[in-house]
């Protein structure tokens, strides 16, 4: 094999790789918070890890007088590329294609026993080229989706290895340039991996600031907005429904003896539970309803344009449809029940004289049984079983 480059390069390319490594890797866990790590976190070491090791393994074959038997750089270069595909597509939730592309990484693996220098070239080229446009491909996904330009900048790293890869077959096959073709090839990969480093920092440090200004307005556990968050969103819709003289519904839900699940099945299945609960009531609300987790066990929904009449029915849908049948958590059925009570106003709303009176109405429901639907009126107070009705 040609040398690409003397081995005062070789030294300073490689300490500059196991510089962006290490710093990438501090970074990124001293910032990740151990209980919540960013997705893909482990799989992007191990792509980080491998390619380092590929590039060592390089910089030795470059500098040894008797080739290896295997050429190890070309096989870890084919592997770490499908590592960082694997890698993009955890993190972007896209597991297609994983199949597919393994068994293209193992022939191409295993072709390093059979296949001449210049043979080989070309099939690590373009095995680690689709590799990475296929990363490329979920990380750009994952960009829209999430809104976050770090998976952007993956998703470039994928069109800097195109572009250098069909520079390099046209210089290695149509121009029997073999040399320049090799170099192009070696650039490209290197800064395809600069780019996967920086990219995939900028995307953690981005879902970081993401998370922290969510923090504020949004639980953690379910995703649903807190108070606070339910209190910015109902701001314009509170507005105009005191403008305009509408009704405006709320209901409060607690889960039923929580405690008794969190200490029978464990608290995480407990978690489990509250958040199978809260997207059970979400999908049950229309999207012009705001609904908040507001306790532990406890959430709300403001209906705006809800009188009394129609909140309550909701309510009797929600009671009925958790307290249907047992929750299926970690092959545990879990009876869950829930008492709700709702409260309704006309007008100019008070959110918290609101809530504080469907808060009285749930705990009408829990006194008079629990598993209920309570609400309170200008009339006498209504209650209904929601077992016995079922
Ligand atoms: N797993 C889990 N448990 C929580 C969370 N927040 C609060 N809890 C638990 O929820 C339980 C609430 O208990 P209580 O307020 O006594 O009410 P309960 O057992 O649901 O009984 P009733 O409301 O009277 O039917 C407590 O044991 C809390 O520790 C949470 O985020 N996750």
């Amino acid at each position: 094999m040609e040398q690409i480059f003397p081995e005062n390069w070789a030294v300073l390319h490689l300490g500059l790789i196991f510089a962006v490594t290490l710093a990438q890797m501090l970074v990124v866990y001293v910032l990740s918070d151990s209980s919540n790590p960013p997705a893909g976190l482990g799989l992007f070491t191990v792509y980080f890890m491998a390619a380092l090791l590929g590039w060592i393994a390089f910089t030795l074959q470059q500098g040894a007088s008797t080739p290896l038997a295997v050429d190890v750089p070309a096989v870890a270069a084919i592997l770490n590329s499908y590592i960082l595909f694997i890698a993009a597509g955890q993190r972007a939730a896209i597991h297609a294609g994983r199949v597919l592309l393994g068994l293209a990484c193992l022939l191409g693996c295993l072709s390093a026993f059979f296949l001449g220098t210049g043979q080989l070239f070309v099939t690590q080229v373009l095995l680690a080229t689709v590799f990475f446009v296929a990363a490329g491909v979920v990380s750009a996904v994952r960009c829209v989706q999430e809104k976050n330009v770090g998976d952007l900048i993956i998703a470039v790293a994928a069109v800097i290895m195109f572009i250098g890869t069909s520079l390099s077959m046209y210089q290695f096959i149509g121009l029997d340039n073999r040399l320049l073709g090799q170099v192009i090839a070696f650039g490209a990969h290197s800064w395809a991996y600069v780019l996967v480093a920086v990219g995939f920092l900028a995307s953690v440090l981005i879902e970081y600031q993401q998370h922290l200004s969510h923090l504020a307005t949004e639980d953690p556990l379910t995703r649903l907005l807190n108070r606070r968050g339910l209190e910015d969103a109902m701001r314009v819709s509170m507005a105009h429904a005191s403008r305009h003289d509408l009704p405006t519904a709320a209901i409060v839900i607690d889960v039923d003896h929580f405690k008794q699940v969190n200490d029978s099945f464990g608290h995480d299945t407990g978690d489990q539970v509250i958040r199978r609960v809260a997207a059970m009531i979400e999908r049950m609300c229309r999207a012009s309803d705001v609904l908040a987790r507001t306790g532990g066990e406890e959430f709300l929904v403001i209906l705006t344009d809800t009188d009394q009449v129609a909140a309550r029915s909701l309510a009797e849908r929600i009671c009925h449809a958790i307290g249907e049948r047992p929750l299926l958590v970690d092959q545990q059925r879990i009876p869950v029940t829930v008492s709700l009570g709702v409260a309704a106003t006309v007008g100019e709303v008070d959110l918290d004289a609101l809530t504080q009176e469907a808060d009285q109405a749930m705990y009408l429901a829990k006194r008079s049984g629990r598993n209920r639907v309570a609400s309170v009126e200008s009339a006498p107070v209504h209650l209904s079983n929601s077992a016995a009705e079922a």
